[in-house]
């Protein structure tokens, strides 16, 4: 099964960044050998004008044009929902798209985003037609309050960007896989190892978006590799069932008269 974004089938359910590489080249072999279809960028951080900006998106137009991908600009570094409802305006019509990756950030410490200026502008987005991926905080009524005003998809953050710690908050993340069952839940920032990725796959996550973890590893290439493995592993294995824990030892060595386990009501 393949994952879905606002009706757009996808063969990846990883979602990947286009900052910090070492260079243009290793973020596009980073980025082809992730196998992620869709790649984010921030119109802020990258002018258009400038020449530097210029070239990064070109080897990120190539990449999206390699993979049949879509890009989904981004609204990093805005602090109000007036500033980011404007920048993605702009980043509709620069890149064509009606899908935002919506981020308000509320603390310059730790980069959290504001929950009041996030549903404020994810409300006015969702009125002008955009496709809002909101970038949120694991707070479930937040995620639910996003989902009642029409984003179908919700991307609550590991940990804060950058931080590569991975999941703070497992209880947090799988109570709002468990409450909101028909939203698509993207795991978004602090992820910093495909384990990471891995484990938000087991608890049912959609996919996974994630930037510093693939861009400041030794081999980006490499690890772009590692984590399109531990998601797919980790999609998987939630798909086939993963066994509950049991409190006592049970033997896994089959007796004579019991090779096999039979489920209650089972053939
Ligand atoms: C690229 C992007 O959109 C980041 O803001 C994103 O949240 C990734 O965070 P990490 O760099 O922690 O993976």
């Amino acid at each position: 099964m393949s994952l879905t974004i606002y009706d757009q089938p996808l063969n990846s359910r990883l979602l990947i960044g286009s900052a910090l590489y070492p260079s243009p080249e290793v973020m596009k072999q980073a980025i082809i050998a992730s196998g992620a279809q869709v790649v984010t960028l921030s119109l802020k951080r990258q002018n258009p004008a400038a020449l530097a900006g210029e070239t990064i998106w070109r080897y990120i137009r190539e990449c999206v044009a390699r993979t049949k991908g879509f890009l989904l600009p981004n609204t990093a570094g805005c602090k109000t929902a007036k500033e980011a409802v404007t920048l993605a305006k702009m980043s509709r019509e620069i890149f064509a798209t009606d899908w935002i990756k919506l981020e308000v950030i509320g603390d310059d410490y730790n980069l959290q985003p504001d929950p009041f200026e996030l549903l404020s502008a994810a409300e006015t987005l969702l009125q002008d037609g955009f496709k809002v991926l909101p970038y949120c905080t694991d707070d479930l009524v937040l995620c639910q309050r996003l989902y009642d005003l029409g984003c179908q998809v919700i991307m609550p953050w590991a940990s804060p960007i950058g931080t590569g710690k991975g999941l703070m908050n497992p209880y947090n993340l799988e109570t709002i896989r468990l409450r909101l069952p028909d939203a698509t839940l993207i795991l978004d920032a602090g992820i910093g190892k495909p384990s990471d990725a891995c484990l938000a796959m087991e608890m049912g996550y959609d996919a996974i978006l994630l930037n510093s973890a693939v861009a400041l590893a030794d081999n980006p290439v490499q690890m772009a590799r590692a984590f399109a493995q531990g998601i797919e592993a980790g999609s998987q294995a939630y798909v086939a069932g993963i066994m509950q824990p049991r409190q006592t030892a049970h033997p896994s060595t089959p007796t004579l008269d019991t090779p096999f386990w039979h489920q209650p009501g089972g053939q």
